[in-house]
């Protein structure tokens, strides 16, 4: 009850201008219910209030009585004022202000005491004045985005090297201290002052005459001090990590003894569970009495309540179909018993993030909402194992559709609908770059097995914003976002990387040609099939570069040679000139004005089709493309 009263006090504080923004918030549900409030066994942990269009202040004080409290987020907000006093919440581990108004200087001793701070994203607000000597010293920081503020001075010394450190796009000044050096040069951009390694600028006076220390013996006694503590520490760790691998071994032998005890075929209970329905249709009833009873030990974590709740041995008690394997795991099908068919997909190489930051992820994720993406209705976490359910989308996934149906002797999409889908996913995209703004490339795994399509053949996406989950080496190798050209030549991802996925989902659905199938990108090759349509359009209509199963196109042409080149200033290389998403759509949506404005050949020409029965269309209601 105490928490509600907390929580309650901290949001008088607030203005909301998001219309029935915290309305969930009021005694009569129960707290961790509310919206935003993140809780682990029946304790707030986490408030992650962004894009609530919030003003105001943050009364940190009432927040004191949350004893649990880890995590805080306002991010994509209008805050501003003083700098609130996160300093009397000490055991907090990450804070999030990015993309909010403060227009305000730091107090040097702002982070004093907060010894288990991680991660701090500040950017993209007006923050001014020096970085505070608190944060330099900050001893767990692992994560620090200052970029597109306005601070100004020198970096301060930091006791340690934060694993991220982004401070581009302010006014700093003077050398980067040595301990950075070895950093991305990307992250100090924009600053025009600064000085010296990773940068290729050299120091010119005073600063030349830097920081070097007045007693040099001293350093040096101090220094050998230092080696012979490291050299012992060192010594510890390792003694004691032997200590814990003959402990798990040992662990981990009479563990399998145990099961192996058991008849059937795995130790673990959902790899026994699901892959006995990988051999096809199995039931609960053929599974082993020790998945059955382990089974029973598993939670699922809801994000969505519009689904009732189940269990995960409901959705393996009903039989289950393997729908495909993918670069991650395996995605089957089950029937719930109230009659909904449920999508059960596995996820390997997902150990990036702790479980506090999965979950709180997981809920930023469960909070959007849009048209064009599809939900994640529940997940279940365990460090061995991470499932995500959501709904079964009944016409399967846009590459199916592309390259599938040919050889089933299925009609194929027609070009209204695939126009259609185009505009969804640039309208879903859009969607998580405005409500993920701090995920270097907010759906990073854009494809054409990745869009699902609907009964209308409206576009889902799914597999977004996954990054910050998956290991970053499994995350090179397998996901769209790193083989784009910017991340094979220059080490990098950005937000312009979604809308490279989405210039080749474009010259895919208009090509029919199966983007992987051509050589595959590396450093030395070129060949893709930006390149090809590229190399092979000759600026008119080109009949042989389009994919016959559109099906008829008369007077569309123009449309569709007006989509290529979106589609290919989507796949410009130089990133700089690249069209960002916003652009993209906004192209998109000038083709479609520009087709109510003047001829209505199209509506002619899809009814004609449609009604000869050649081609697959959508309803009539789902060509009104406005
Ligand atoms: N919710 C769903 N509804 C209908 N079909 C789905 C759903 N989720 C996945 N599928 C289908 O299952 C197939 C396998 O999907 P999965 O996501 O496991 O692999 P993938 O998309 O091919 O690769 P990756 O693991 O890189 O995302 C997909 O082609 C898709 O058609």
């Amino acid at each position: 009850a105490s928490e509600t009263e907390s929580l309650l006090k901290f949001k008088n504080s607030l203005v909301i201008g998001r219309e029935n923004g915290l309305k969930s918030w009021h005694r009569r549900n129960p707290t961790c219910k509310w919206i935003g409030v993140l809780c682990d066994r029946g304790f707030v942990w986490g408030l992650q209030l962004e894009n609530f269009e919030l003003s105001g202040y943050l009364d940190i004080e009432a927040l004191t009585g949350l004893k649990s409290l880890r995590s805080l987020s306002f991010m994509n907000n209008k805050l501003g004022g003083p700098f609130p006093e996160f300093k009397k919440l000490v055991a907090l581990k990450s804070l999030y202000l990015s993309n909010n108004q403060f227009d305000v200087k730091i107090p040097k001793d702002a982070f004093d005491g907060m010894g288990w701070l991680k991660k701090l994203h500040l950017e993209h607000n007006k923050f001014r004045g020096e970085i505070p000597a608190s944060l330099a010293n900050s001893p767990k920081l692992l994560e620090l985005r200052l970029d597109g503020n306005r601070f100004t001075g020198q970096i301060p010394e930091f006791t340690h090297k934060p694993h991220m450190l982004n401070l581009s796009n302010n006014a700093l000044a003077g050398p980067i201290p040595k301990i950075l050096s070895t950093m991305d040069p990307k992250f100090f951009e924009g600053n025009n002052g600064l000085c010296e390694k990773p940068l290729d600028t050299k120091c010119s006076s005073p600063y030349s005459l830097s920081p070097e220390p007045k007693d040099n013996s001293k350093k040096k006694s101090s220094m050998f001090l230092y080696i012979v503590a490291a050299v012992v520490a060192a010594l510890a760790v390792i003694l004691i990590i032997i200590g814990v691998i003959i402990f798990l071994n040992h662990r981990r032998k009479k563990k399998q003894s145990l099961l192996t005890a058991e008849p059937g075929p795995s130790s673990l209970q959902l790899r026994a569970g699901i892959q006995e329905s990988e051999k096809g249709q199995s039931s609960y009833h053929s599974q082993n009495r020790a998945a059955k009873r382990m089974i029973h030990t598993t939670k699922l974590s809801f994000l969505r309540d519009d689904k009732g709740k189940f269990e995960l041995q409901d959705l393996l008690k009903a039989s289950a179909e393997i729908l495909g394997s993918g670069c991650f795991g395996a995605s089957y099908k089950t029937l719930l018993s109230n009659g909904s068919l449920m999508v059960v997909k596995r996820f390997k190489h997902m150990n990036n993030a702790g479980t506090e930051e999965f979950q709180e992820h997981m809920k930023r994720l469960g909070r959007l909402n849009h048209e064009n993406l599809l939900p994640i209705v529940a997940y279940y976490y365990k460090k061995e194992e991470k499932l995500f359910v959501s709904d079964f989308v009944g016409k399967g996934s846009l590459a199916a559709h592309l390259h599938g149906h040919k050889s089933l002797g299925q009609p194929s999409l027609d070009w209204p609908t695939r126009f259609n889908i185009v505009k969804g996913v640039g309208q879903g995209l859009l969607y998580l770059h405005k409500n993920l703004p701090s995920l270097m490339a907010p759906h990073g795994h854009l494809k054409s097995s990745n869009v699902l399509l609907n009964e209308n053949f409206e576009p889902l996406l799914m597999d977004y914003g996954l990054i910050p989950m998956i290991n970053e080496e499994s995350a090179q190798e397998l996901m769209v976002a790193y083989k784009s050209p910017e991340y094979l030549k220059q080490s990098r991802v950005t937000k312009k990387t979604d809308v490279w996925g989405l210039g080749v989902l474009i010259l895919e659905i208009l090509t029919g040609k199966i983007p992987e199938s051509f050589p595959q990108n590396s450093k030395d090759s070129e060949e893709d099939l930006a390149s090809w349509v590229k190399s092979s359009f000759r600026g008119e209509w080109t009949p042989e570069l389009f994919d016959q199963e559109m099906g008829k196109t008369n007077n569309c042409e123009a449309e569709i040679l007006k989509l290529l080149r979106i589609g290919l200033s989507c796949c410009e290389v130089d990133v700089e000139k690249r069209l960002d998403i916003r652009e993209a759509v906004e192209k998109m949506e000038d083709l479609i004005k520009e087709r109510e404005q003047g001829d209505d050949d199209f509506y002619s020409t899809y009814a004609s089709e449609a009604d000869g029965g050649s081609s697959r269309g959508v309803s009539s209601e789902a060509i009104n493309l406005s």
